[in-house]
């Protein structure tokens, strides 16, 4: 049975966030009064060492994994989580009994809502909220996606109920991007009784880095500046654009088992520049978020696009989306109080109070869930 938020006073929560672009583990101190948006008091970003970013990586990719390499790489992953926990607490000034919850997104390894080969839905995030308890002194709130999927739902995205609680209590219809590894769009309606609309668009940085990484070192292409040194080549992206996925009907997910590098060098007939199949890629990504705001059911052609993700610092993919959604007038949700790098990291957090209040987690209008779930374990400290 579900209960509706209690009149408790203001709590603290912090929320990890490590997403699929492997680039580090976010940390996000945020307050929560019952009844008013959360608010983000302050935050930690530990990088993700080279070591531990391979070894995730090739568990992404890897067709079968021994369980000793996933084991040494989910404690690695750990010991990361708490020490940015531990450096937000240290900074702050604050000690674990301060904080009610933490909520740990964990690291996705794979996801297949619709299963594979004829097997059972699944998606799998590397976590170990127990040890990760243990290690910060903290009751930690973790596997937040499965429920859904048990519940028939796609599991992701999630943020889209997050975004409701930041920022659906503004005036007029509201439209947050997250530009992570992977794409997705929330839509916000004007009026309270209409059912919000969250989707994946397609790959993001998660593309790009893969394909940067190929061909230079370092992790990714620097405000574009690759990208837009190449030309797009439209050959190629309409090749792109007939992948399944970009025609699929919401509700959608997607994830590094589809969008990954051999998916693009199928399309590729090896004549192409590589710096030309940068500036197609971040065409691709502006290219199927613009498509996917054509299927949102906006009032009016000129909105605001509230964009967050690491993708927000790509000038390059920002210039290349601008000119695509001509109508709508690109913000940072950094002069709403909430600055792009935080939000994901933001709505773990939020996510652990909704569990801690026995409240619902996910959207079944965005999910597909058979109706909204309470998401979440908790291990107490
Ligand atoms: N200055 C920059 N120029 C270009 N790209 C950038 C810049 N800063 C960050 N990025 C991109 O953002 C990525 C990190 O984004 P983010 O932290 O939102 O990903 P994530 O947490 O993995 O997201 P998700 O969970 O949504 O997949 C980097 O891997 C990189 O591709
Ligand atoms: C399975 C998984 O980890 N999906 C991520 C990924 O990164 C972006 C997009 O694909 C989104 O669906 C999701 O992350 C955010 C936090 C979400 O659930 O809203």
């Amino acid at each position: 049975m579900m209960k509706t938020a209690s009149s408790t006073p203001t709590a603290y929560y912090i929320g990890l966030m490590s997403g699929t672009s492997l680039d580090g583990i976010d940390a996000a101190l945020v307050s929560i009064t019952p009844g008013t948006p959360p608010k983000l008091l302050a935050t930690a970003a530990v990088a993700m060492p080279d070591t531990l970013h391979a070894q995730l990586l090739h568990l992404c990719h890897a067709p079968v994994a021994h369980f000793a390499e996933l084991a040494a790489a989910e404690d690695a992953f750990c010991r990361l989580q708490a020490q940015a926990v531990t450096a937000l607490l240290t900074e702050q000034g604050l000690v674990p009994a301060q904080i009610t919850a933490i909520g740990s997104h964990g690291q996705t390894i794979e996801h297949a809502p619709q299963g594979h080969q004829g097997g059972p839905a699944y998606t799998l995030q590397l976590d170990n909220p127990s040890l990760l308890a243990e290690l910060t002194g903290c009751t930690v709130v973790a596997d937040f996606r499965r429920r859904d999927l048990a519940a028939g739902g796609q599991a992701a995205p999630l943020a889209p109920a997050f975004h409701q609680a930041l920022f659906g209590q503004r005036q007029g219809e509201q439209l947050v991007l997250n530009l992570g590894g992977f794409a997705n769009l929330t839509w916000l309606p004007q009026e309270q009784e209409r059912a919000v609309v969250g989707f994946d668009t397609g790959p993001a940085n998660a593309l790009l880095d893969a394909w940067f990484a190929k061909h230079h070192t370092g992790r990714f292409d620097e405000n574009g500046t690759w990208a837009a040194s190449g030309q797009i080549d439209q050959a190629l992206l309409a090749r792109l654009l007939q992948e399944p996925f970009f025609h699929q009907p919401p509700p959608r997910s997607t994830g590094r088992e589809l969008f990954h590098l051999a998916w693009l060098s199928d399309h590729l007939t090896g004549d192409e520049a590589p710096r030309d199949v940068q500036a197609t890629l971040a065409e691709l990504t502006a290219v199927s978020v613009a498509q996917g705001v054509t299927q949102l059911p906006l009032s009016q052609p000129s909105a605001t696009l509230l964009v967050c993700g690491g993708g927000a610092h790509n000038a390059y993919l920002m210039e290349r989306l601008a000119a695509h959604l001509p109508k709508v007038t690109l913000l940072s949700p950094a002069t709403l109080g909430w600055p792009e790098d935080w939000i994901e990291a933001g709505a773990f957090a939020w996510l652990a109070h909704q569990r801690l209040h026995g409240l619902p987690g996910n959207l079944p209008s965005v999910t597909g869930a058979s109706g909204p779930r309470v998401l979440g374990g908790i291990y107490a400290p």
